[in-house]
């Protein structure tokens, strides 16, 4: 009994299925493939493949060769195979789409495994990686595919490598944008939000045209709240409520922070807001966090230390890393990473909430429209969140708020040109840095 099948040119990702019968028929005969996940006959593309209970066509790797190949489907992950054939995937969910950006470089090295593994979106989601690198990268991101490939998890049923965000974005249901370029010796900031600007300015337009209508983006590449909000007005089709800009991993500094002073295990640091900009005018908010179920301010008295020493520490956390590590936050913003996906697709905890730069217009806080601002969020866990409105201010922390507003409100007025909103103008305030920078 044989079973063959045509293969056309634009097959590359969404694959000529097999039936089940065909499939587990070719699995059976296929030692490399592993108990696990049911992957059955490798094909080259353009390629017929046949198998047979007798006779098995051995497995042909696609290594492309021409630029456009080199948007293909990886190696194994070009196999075809039918979820319902196995056992244990029948109360699996419908397979998504994640697609992630920079995906060779350091911060991608730790998340790439962890969304494969289960560890993000769950033991019964079986996902398709979409990594995104360009000519510099490729070569890497080969090797990070290969390396996806030799850790078998059952879960990731594809990989696929390429340069072009309009097809590596297709049908992405979240896009993790994480490459940028990162700030030079003697280059202006101004610089680096233009450069920068340009990137998540296309990768915008290509999530306009190719992604999920209900995509979620997640930008973490820095400046990570203004390519945010370049990213979404470049994307008028998707809400612009659904794109992010990585505040958690500050969320997470300031509780091990406030933990590490009130000689308590950092679990027990609830409700803590980084309001504004992912740079050193950030706030972290020690007025609304809570230690214990009790506000800060009641359980560590030293209140200096939390307007000077507990707020600097945070804002440059990542600066001294890089001093100490000689490059920058890589496994704590994956998990930071991981952290925000969650907080978006569960549901808060009663009482609490996560920090998440999200787009301000409607905030009930008085802060400027139509910029990404770091605010406190409750999810249900559908993915969506709503802004919390129990929150109490004081001087202080509207006299921190405004510094990050208007820094934000500076950065825009730099990236006009790429924003829609007419010619640019960087009048950008001195200490504007990101927290990396000291
Ligand atoms: N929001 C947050 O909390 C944090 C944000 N970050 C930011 O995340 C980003 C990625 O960090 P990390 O993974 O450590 O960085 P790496 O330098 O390891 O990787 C960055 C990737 O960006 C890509 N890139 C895009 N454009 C350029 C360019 N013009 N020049 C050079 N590289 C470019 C490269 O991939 P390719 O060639 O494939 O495009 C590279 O692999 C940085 O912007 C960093 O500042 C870091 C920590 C925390
Ligand atoms: O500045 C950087 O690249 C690193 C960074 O954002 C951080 O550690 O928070």
């Amino acid at each position: 009994m044989a079973v063959a099948a045509e293969l056309s040119p634009s097959s590359h990702t969404k694959s000529t299925r097999l039936s089940s019968s065909q499939l587990s028929l070719c699995s059976t005969h296929l030692s490399y493939l592993h108990r696990r996940a049911l992957r059955p006959v490798a094909r080259p593309r353009n390629a017929t493949i046949s198998c047979s209970v007798n006779q098995i066509q051995a497995p042909i790797a696609v290594q492309p060769e021409d630029p456009k190949g080199k948007s293909d489907c990886y190696g194994i992950f070009c196999l075809t195979y039918d979820l319902k054939a196995e056992e244990e995937t029948k109360s699996w969910k419908k397979l998504i789409n994640v697609a992630v950006s920079g995906a060779a470089g350091m911060i991608s090295n730790h998340l790439l495994f962890k969304l494969a593994s289960g560890e993000v979106f769950g033991p019964d989601q079986p996902i398709a990686l979409k990594l995104l690198g360009s000519e510099r990268s490729f070569q890497a991101l080969e090797g990070v595919a290969m390396e996806l490939e030799d850790s078998l998890f059952p879960l990731l049923r594809e990989v696929k490598i390429g340069i072009d965000p309009y097809e590596v974005f297709e049908d992405a249901k979240w896009a993790l944008l994480i490459g940028a370029k990162p700030r030079g010796p003697g280059m202006e900031r101004a610089g680096l939000l233009d450069i920068n600007g340009q990137i998540f300015a296309e990768q915008g337009k290509a999530l306009n045209a190719v992604a999920s209508r209900n995509v979620k983006v997640l930008v973490v590449g820095n400046p990570c709240n203004t390519n945010a909000l370049i990213c979404l007005k470049n994307a008028p089709n998707i809400p612009a409520k659904n794109f992010h800009a990585l505040t958690r991993l500050d969320e997470n500094r300031a509780k091990c922070q406030l933990a590490l002073k009130a000689g308590v295990f950092y679990d027990k640091v609830s409700n803590m807001t980084i309001w504004g900009n992912h740079s050193t005018t950030q706030v972290p908010d020690f007025l609304n966090a809570k230690i214990n179920g009790l506000p800060v301010k009641e359980v560590i008295k030293d209140h200096k230390w939390l307007e000077e020493e507990f707020t600097e520490k945070v804002q440059k956390r990542g600066g001294v890393l890089i001093q100490k590590w000689g490059r920058s936050s890589a496994a704590s913003t994956a998990v930071s990473i991981v952290d925000a996906i969650k907080s978006l697709i569960t549901p808060t905890p009663e009482g609490d909430w996560f920090s998440s730069g999200v787009y301000t217009n409607g905030n009930p806080y008085g802060i400027a429209q139509d910029i990404v601002f770091s605010m406190p969020c409750r999810s249900k866990g559908d993915g969506d969140y709503e802004l919390v409105k129990d929150i109490i201010f004081d001087d202080y922390l509207l006299k921190r708020i405004a510094k990050s507003e208007a820094e934000l409100l500076a950065e825009k007025r730099c990236v006009a040109h790429l924003t829609g909103d007419g010619v640019a103008f960087c009048d950008l305030p001195e200490d504007t840095m990101l927290p990396g920078e000291m």
